[in-house]
């Protein structure tokens, strides 16, 4: 895709020229803080909604001139589930393969076959609203499946998921694309499903993609380790401090910490200390790490990462993994136009 751009109603300029392209098989990450435009991308993608300007081709297919074929081809999981609460897994899935006129003979094997595969067999006649949270978007993979698409597209996948049964579909999705050469596009904001996840990644930044490669080649990019300090009272004399200190290539301010980057993390830590006692700050805690996609998206924006929103340097979490509330979701499975 190149080039994309989409204006909303009301002048909210989503995307503003994102391009990236997806390998054959590979799973895709669009990493980014809430109202980046990671799911307005997908939903072009999806052809759910049409981009202003710009080329997309998805699976053979161009999203604008051909949504009929891509639409074949593709499976959608949205951030919001349309699964029916009160109908079982069994239920819902036959549905969803009837919506997508899977042939009447291939039907039963298939529901079986997904049951079985996202691990929902011994439930697959439970109503879904006594299901866990983690048992639903096992059940939504599943949806999304049904006919058997060559792209997937799911949109933040494991937001509001507990860390384990995070770590569970992690496992699912490195299996189907294992297994099943399935390529995969999802979103998320969380920093450490990109980094464990993602085969490569595209960081999206206010509408456009600042850089895109996989995990380790991003965090290579960046020199040096990340020597944080827990300072005592403010952080403004201590980024003072460290400027002009031998050996730091950049200091900034982090909440009650200073970020200092230097090229020998271990042998900085003496000198850092040293120079911030002589300033008179206080130091509380040192901790020496390597470059993470933290950094990463910091070098590329200028702005620390946050989940719901990059913030300016120092005033944001730093790498949060903070749940953000799920937006602008779509309750379908199965592409359609835009309402
Ligand atoms: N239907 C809409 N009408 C108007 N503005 C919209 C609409 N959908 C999204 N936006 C705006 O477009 C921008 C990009 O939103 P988008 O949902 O694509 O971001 P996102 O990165 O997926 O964030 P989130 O994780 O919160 O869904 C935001 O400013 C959002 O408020």
């Amino acid at each position: 895709m190149s080039g994309l751009t989409k204006r909303y109603p009301r002048g909210v300029q989503a995307l503003d020229g994102v391009s990236f392209s997806v390998r054959r098989g590979e799973i895709f990450g669009l990493l980014g803080p809430n109202g980046a435009g990671k799911s307005t991308t997908v939903r072009i993608l999806a052809t759910l909604t049409r981009a202003d300007r710009g080329r997309a081709l998805v699976a053979g297919g161009d999203v604008s001139a051909d949504p009929a074929t891509v639409r074949r081809r593709i499976g959608y999981v949205a951030q919001v589930s349309g699964v029916d609460k009160y109908g079982t897994a069994r239920e819902n899935l036959y549905l969803q393969t009837r919506m997508h006129r899977v042939p009447a003979r291939a039907i039963r094997e298939r529901v079986d076959r997904l049951l079985e595969w996202v691990g929902l067999t011994g439930a697959a006649d439970r109503l879904v609203h006594t299901y866990s949270g983690g048992m639903k978007r096992r059940l939504d993979l599943a949806m999304g499946l049904v006919h058997e698409p060559e792209v997937l597209f799911l949109d933040e996948p494991t937001t509001g998921l507990d860390p384990e049964t995070r770590t569970a579909l992690w496992q699912d999705l490195l299996r189907l694309r294992s297994e099943q050469g399935l390529t995969v596009l999802l979103t998320t904001h969380y920093l450490e499903e990109a980094d464990h996840l993602c085969d490569r990644l595209a960081i999206v930044d206010r509408g456009r993609v600042v850089v895109e490669g996989t995990p380790a080649a991003l965090k290579a990019e960046i020199q040096g380790d990340t020597v944080t300090l827990d300072v005592e009272g403010p952080t403004d004399n201590a980024v003072e401090a460290l400027r002009d200190v031998d050996g730091v290539l950049e200091t900034l301010p982090n909440g009650t910490s200073v970020l200092a980057r230097a090229a020998h993390g271990a042998t900085a830590v003496p000198v850092l200390v040293t120079a911030l006692e002589r300033a008179g700050v206080a130091v509380k805690a040192v901790t020496v790490s390597r470059p993470s996609l933290d950094d990463v998206y910091l070098h590329h924006t200028g702005r620390r990462y946050s989940a719901s929103g990059a913030t300016p340097n120092g005033t944001g979490p730093g790498g949060a993994m903070a749940d953000g509330a799920a937006s602008g979701g779509d309750d379908r499975h199965a592409p359609a136009r835009e309402r």
